[in-house]
């Protein structure tokens, strides 16, 4: 029995895929693993015997990722299961921020029981007037799950895209629309486009990318998105600009002081995935990564230890070892194996960064003797018997 703990509401959907095997409990400190969404886990206490942490969502700046992989807890995020909510928010985003559809809609909710509505409707209009996105330049930041998603929806509203990604993968490439305009200095971005949203994770190097030179390098009446992070965005300076008319408008889903009740900036309270959809994609993925860690030792999608998959234990046993990358362990881990006797029947041995991970099958039982001689060796993590 594994008891898992949720530290923000989870899907249903998610948890109906848990099985028998799987105990809810309260006390965060009793878990073996955490089902997790925004919650912050910076400042907690991370529980004596917690294995994973499987993140229902994208990014992870929520929690410490080397402090986990130090302890040889996994974490595990969804990429991709809620790119199609943010993308439908970001063009909602591009639609508000075009025309004045908000300040339209106010003026109407305050006419209640105007009996001359319709025609001071036909005069308030001009007002709330706007321009249209087609034929626009969009700048895409990061063209990952959702940057992909957005660049090739645009091109279908008629929108010029240009996208902007160093490190953009070979599957992401395919995916995108040929229209779009492959950019290699960020600053092109910056000088040519009306729209500019940002699709990147918040890490210690895109933090506050767009600062006072990117502003300053913007089209006048530009409009910025961020339905990433607001950290990414030097914001008392995005207010400036805003306040000198440089800006337009900025949308962002990320509600703080400095963004709230801003005239020019459209706030969402965190909405991009609450769809139920992404919600229930993420917290299927989410249970699924887990599982196949608690009860097969398999890592897919962590964000701190490298992919390994030895499928299903048809051995006897099956032992999974967090370490150091750092040579000589595999040496070390079969002599104190072969020492005692125990013959290997399969092995896989993964690195990534500065972690490495372990599987091995093993053809006879194990003992706690053994355990104690793996986890005696230097650069080893975290020992655990899987079967
Ligand atoms: N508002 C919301 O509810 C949501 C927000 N997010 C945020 O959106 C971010 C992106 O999500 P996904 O697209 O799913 O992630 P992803 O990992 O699929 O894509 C991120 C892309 O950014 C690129 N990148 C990294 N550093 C870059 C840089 N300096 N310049 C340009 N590109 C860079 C990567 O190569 C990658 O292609 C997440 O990290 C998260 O912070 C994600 C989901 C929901
Ligand atoms: O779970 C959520 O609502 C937040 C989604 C998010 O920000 C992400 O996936 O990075």
């Amino acid at each position: 029995m594994f008891k898992y703990n949720c530290q923000n509401p989870i899907s249903k959907v998610g948890i109906s895929k848990l099985g028998p095997d799987y105990e809810a409990t309260d006390q965060m400190e009793d878990a073996e693993v955490l089902l997790i969404r925004s919650a912050n886990l910076h400042d907690v206490s991370l529980p004596e015997n917690l294995a994973c942490i499987a993140r229902a969502g994208a990014g992870v700046n929520n929690i410490p990722l080397e402090l986990c992989a130090e302890h040889g807890i996994v974490v595990f995020n969804t990429p991709g299961a809620n790119a199609n909510g943010v993308k439908e928010l970001v063009l909602a985003g591009m639609l508000l921020a075009s025309r004045d559809i908000m300040g339209g809609i106010e003026w109407v909710k305050s006419q209640k029981g105007n009996p001359d509505v319709n025609a001071q409707a036909e005069k308030q209009k001009k007002k709330f007037a706007g321009c249209e996105i087609n034929g626009k330049k969009l700048g895409i930041i990061g063209l990952g799950a959702i940057g992909q998603l957005v660049a090739n929806a645009a091109t279908h509203l008629g929108m010029d895209v240009y996208g902007y990604d160093p490190y953009l993968s070979v599957d992401a490439a395919w995916n995108l629309s040929r229209s779009i305009h492959h950019i290699q200095d960020l600053d092109e971005i910056y000088r040519e486009c009306d729209y500019i949203t940002v699709h990147v994770p918040l890490t210690d190097s895109t933090r506050n990318m767009i600062d006072s030179r990117a502003l300053e390098l913007m089209k006048d009446e530009v409009v910025i998105l961020n339905f990433s992070r607001d950290l990414l965005v030097d914001e008392k300076a995005l207010v400036q600009a805003l306040r000198s008319h440089k800006v337009k408008k900025y949308v962002t889903d990320f509600a703080n002081p400095t963004v709230a009740g801003e005239p020019g900036i459209l706030v969402t309270p965190h909405l991009g995935a609450s769809t139920e959809e992404s919600e229930d994609n993420c917290a299927v993925m989410a249970v699924k990564e887990m599982r196949d860690y608690m009860e097969n030792g398999n890592i897919k999608n962590s964000v701190n230890y490298p992919s390994c998959d030895m499928g299903r234990c048809l051995a006897q046993g099956r032992i999974a070892i967090n370490h150091r990358n750092i040579a000589n362990m595999l040496g070390q881990f079969t002599s104190v194996l072969g020492e005692a006797g125990i013959n290997i029947a399969d092995l896989t041995n993964k690195g990534k960064d500065g972690y490495a991970y372990t599987l091995i099958d093993i053809e006879s039982p194990i003992t706690s003797d053994i355990i104690k001689k793996l986890e005696s060796i230097e650069g080893v993590l975290r020992v655990r018997i899987v079967k």
